[in-house]
């Protein structure tokens, strides 16, 4: 039977510490409920003595949850634990969590005390908290450069005093993971009365160490992880409570004890975070980023489509994610590719087909970082254009078009076997190239109609553009897509010059028209 490992989230304490990430308080009673969702087991709200709006959140948040402990920090001050007991007096169950420095440099530089005074305003602070609840978490701040005695001292000291959760803070994230570990190991070991309280971790991740260094401890015997969704926190925050949770989950192989979240609702989560706290999350953040269980190359895409295990260790659905994700870019094969179309109801006549199609996809692809169902459709539909009647192809289009000069396009066409160019000015870019393709072409077509729709947003979007023909009471419609929309609306006119000059109304241009 495996220990439970209790999950203590303070993305509403340690996470609204984030320069920016501020919350009011129907924000945290928002993030509150989202987490009892998820069965975390403890919510750190806030810090009731900061403010009178916290001390009203830490409040709101304790009237609203059933499930989780609901938890207020205080300093080792008894105006700080009145406050924060008072704020959560109507918790269904509730936690004081109060702390002091140990370190030498918080002692004699920021407090002023001498180590006897530390304990003793410890062991008062703590004594003060069970006033309010049995449930009392102490930590010694700056754990992570205390001295291992002193820490033995302390922690000795306030479980005697009542405390029942010992949190070993890596507050300036200073640790390594094999350190830490074994300073965890040793505090448990060396602590007569150890056994009497939960061990806890909290650790920074200035060095990026957070989640390794959280790990670490947990290997060698703490019981609680103390987190924050999506890491926010102090500086470079916290440990991520989806990484800490899924690495436990993932590498049982590797832990005596597991959680009992439900870790489905981890994206939901972390999407209210990121939103209310407006801290976009990073792409390739673990779990939670847009590309966490996003496949983009040919070979990673292949073996996912043959077996998800080959590239995925962990499944998206069991994090809150629909599902996995293929990304048609550059470095996408056939098979992804061809999967693809077919999801979209596209089916290749055969290998010739499905080549045409897939070097086009990679022509656009090599124009545009992601490739959206709405390129591939375009990319098809264009490709349905040509197939109609390809008597007349683009071959080339070069524009000039600058601040006080007359924009210049030059095109060079194929008809039937024959290439011919043409240049032409005009009002614009576009109007440039449909009069130098009409100086080829001679339909003599009034253009009634031109219109440019963006099929994917971005800057580097494909334009789809429509145009219209009417010629001697015959009219017609081409459409052409790309990335760049001066070249679509040459696709376009060509697209639908080559309607207009349908077999029997076809014009070839007789020699000396070029
Ligand atoms: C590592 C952590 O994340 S700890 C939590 C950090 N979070 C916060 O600080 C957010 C909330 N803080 C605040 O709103 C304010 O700092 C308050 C309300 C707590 C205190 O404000 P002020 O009274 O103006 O004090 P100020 O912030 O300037 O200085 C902190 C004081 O607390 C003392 N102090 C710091 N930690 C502790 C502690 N754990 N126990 C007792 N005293 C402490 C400092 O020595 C300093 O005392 P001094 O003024 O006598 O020198
Ligand atoms: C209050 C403690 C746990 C803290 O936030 C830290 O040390 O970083």
């Amino acid at each position: 039977m495996k220990d439970k490992l209790i999950i203590f989230d303070t993305t509403l304490r340690d996470g609204e510490q984030s320069p920016g990430a501020s919350m009011t308080r129907d924000e945290k009673v928002r993030i509150a409920r989202a987490l009892e969702r998820m069965k975390v087991d403890v919510i750190e709200a806030g810090f009731p003595a900061a403010s009178q709006g916290d001390f009203e959140a830490v409040q709101a948040v304790a009237d609203a949850i059933k499930d989780s402990t609901v938890c207020g920090l205080a300093r080792a001050l008894d105006k700080d634990i009145d406050r924060a007991g008072e704020a959560l007096k109507g918790a269904r169950s509730s936690r004081i969590h109060t702390f002091i420095a140990t370190s030498p440099i918080h002692m004699q530089k920021k407090l002023n005390m001498t180590p006897d005074q530390v304990i003793e305003y410890a062991v008062r602070a703590v004594k003060r908290a069970r006033q309010y609840t049995d449930n009392v978490e102490f930590s010694p701040e700056d754990a992570g450069r205390s001295e291992e005695d002193f820490l033995c001292r302390i922690l000795e000291a306030v479980i005697d005093a009542g405390a029942r959760t010992l949190n070993i803070p890596d507050t300036v994230g200073y640790s390594m993971p094999q350190q830490f570990g074994a300073t965890i190991a040793n505090l448990i070991q060396r602590i007569p009365n150890s056994d009497k309280a939960i061990f806890s971790v909290h650790c920074h991740n200035d060095l990026g160490l957070a989640v390794a260094n959280s790990l670490s401890a947990v290997m060698n015997g703490a019981r609680q992880v103390e987190c924050t969704i999506n890491g926010l926190g102090e500086r470079a925050g916290n440990a991520s409570l989806e990484e800490v949770v899924m690495a436990v989950r993932t590498r049982q192989d590797f832990f005596n004890c597991d959680t009992g979240l439900d870790a489905r609702e981890i994206v939901t989560c972390s999407k209210l975070v990121s939103s209310i706290t407006g801290f976009p999350v990073q792409p390739n953040k673990a779990i939670v980023g847009a590309n966490a269980f996003a496949h983009e190359s040919g070979i990673h895409q292949d073996g996912v489509l043959k077996n998800r295990e080959t590239y995925e260790i962990m499944r998206a659905e069991d994090v809150g994610w629909t599902t996995n994700r293929m990304v048609l870019g550059k470095h996408s094969g056939r098979n992804a590719f061809k999967t693809r179309m077919a999801e979209l109801g596209v089916d290749f006549a055969g290998e010739a087909e499905l080549n045409d199609a897939f070097f086009r996809f990679k022509q656009l692809a090599d124009k545009k970082h992601e490739i959206f169902d709405e390129d591939l459709q375009a990319l098809i539909s264009e490709q349905g254009f040509e197939a109609e009647d390809e008597h007349i192809k683009l071959v080339a289009l070069k524009v000039c078009s600058e601040t006080g000069e007359v924009p210049n396009a030059t095109v060079t066409i194929r008809v039937g076997g024959k290439e011919m160019t043409g240049c032409a000015q005009g009002g614009g870019a576009v109007d440039a190239s449909l009069k130098a393709i009409e100086s080829l072409v001679k339909t003599g077509a009034t253009l009634a109609l031109y219109s440019v729709n963006n099929i994917t947003n971005g800057t580097d979007a494909q334009g789809e553009v429509t145009v219209r023909l009417e010629n001697a009471g015959r009219i017609v419609n081409g459409s052409g897509a790309d990335t760049d929309i001066v070249i679509a609306s040459a696709k376009a006119y060509i697209n639908a010059v080559n309607k207009l000059q349908s077999p029997d109304q076809r014009q070839h241009p007789q020699k000396g028209d070029v």
